[in-house]
C-alpha cells in the first residue's frame, strides 16, 4: 500500500506539427495517502496531465515521481499494470461504462483475468451497495441516470481496493446537486477506506471543501493551500 507520492521537477511537453506544447513546466508536489486534495485551474493548465502522470498512464518528459521512494515508472509494462491494479483507481468525467454490460458486470471488469484473494462476485455486490446501487445491479448504463452511472464507475474504481483514487472532473457531467452527492461519496471513501483522493474540478465551491487545494495555471502550481474542512 503506497502511502506517499512525490513529484520532483516534473515537466511534460508534447511535440506535434512542429510546435512544442508545454503542459507541465516544473511541478513539485507531495501527497500523503489520507489527504483529500482538489486540483483546480483554468482549462489547459495541466491538471489532467498531472493526474495521468501520477496514475502512471503517461511518463514525464523530465523529472521524477516516486511512490514510497520507489521510481515505479522504470518498471516493465506488466509490472506497471500490476502496480496500477493494486494501488490506483481512476474516475473520469465521461463514465466510460461498457454499454452492453450491466452495472454488476461493469464493476467486475477490472478483475477479469486477475487472481484475487476474495470472491469477485461478492466483492462487486459489496461495492455497488457501498455506492448506494444495490437495487440497480442488473441495470444497463442506459437505464441509469448520470449520477448513478458515475456511482457504477466509482464502484468499478474501488473494487480492487486501491490506496489512491484519481478523479478527473468526476462531477463535470452532473448537475450541481448530483455532483455534490458524488463529492460526498468520494469524501466518505477517503475517510472510511483511507484512500488518498486527488480530485480535479472546475467548481470552486467543491474545491473549497477539500482538505487541500492545489491551483494550477499554465503548467505550474500557482498555490497549494489547506482547505476549510481541516
Ligand atoms: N496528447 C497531447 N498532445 C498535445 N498537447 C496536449 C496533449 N494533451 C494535453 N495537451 C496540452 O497540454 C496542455 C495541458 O492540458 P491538460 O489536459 O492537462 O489541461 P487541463 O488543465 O486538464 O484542462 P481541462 O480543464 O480543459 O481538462 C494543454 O495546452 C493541452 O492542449
Amino acid at each position: 500500500m503506497i502511502s506517499r507520492i512525490e513529484c520532483t521537477n516534473l515537466k511534460r511537453y508534447y511535440k506535434g506539427d512542429g510546435t512544442k506544447t508545454i503542459a507541465l513546466k516544473n511541478v513539485n508536489l507531495r501527497f500523503q495517502k489520507g489527504e483529500f486534495t482538489a486540483i483546480i485551474g483554468p482549462s489547459g493548465s495541466g491538471k489532467s496531465t498531472l493526474l495521468s502522470l501520477i496514475g502512471t498512464l503517461d511518463s514525464p518528459s523530465e523529472g521524477v515521481i516516486t511512490y514510497d521512494a520507489e521510481e515505479i515508472l522504470k518498471k516493465s509494462k506488466g509490472k506497471l499494470a500490476d502496480f496500477r491494479f493494486q494501488e490506483i483507481g481512476f474516475i473520469f468525467q465521461q463514465f466510460h461504462l461498457l454499454p452492453t454490460l450491466t452495472a454488476l458486470e461493469n464493476v467486475l471488469t477490472p478483475l477479469f483475468s486477475r487472481k484475487v484473494p476474495y470472491n469477485k462476485l461478492e466483492r462487486a455486490k459489496e461495492v455497488l451497495k457501498q455506492v448506494g446501487l444495490q437495487d440497480k445491479m442488473n441495470s444497463l448504463p442506459s437505464q441509469l441516470s448520470g449520477g448513478q452511472q458515475q456511482r457504477v464507475a466509482i464502484a468499478r474504481a474501488i473494487i480492487h481496493k486501491p490506496s489512491w483514487l484519481l478523479a478527473d472532473e468526476p462531477t463535470g457531467n452532473l448537475d450541481t446537486e448530483t455532483g455534490e452527492r458524488i463529492y460526498e461519496l468520494l469524501k466518505e471513501l477517503n475517510e472510511q477506506e483511507e484512500c488518498g483522493v486527488l480530485f480535479v474540478t472546475h467548481d470552486p465551491a467543491l474545491a473549497a471543501k477539500a482538505n487541500r487545494i492545489i491551483t494550477m495555471k499554465d503548467g505550474v502550481v500557482l498555490s497549494d493551500k489547506v482547505g476549510i474542512s481541516i
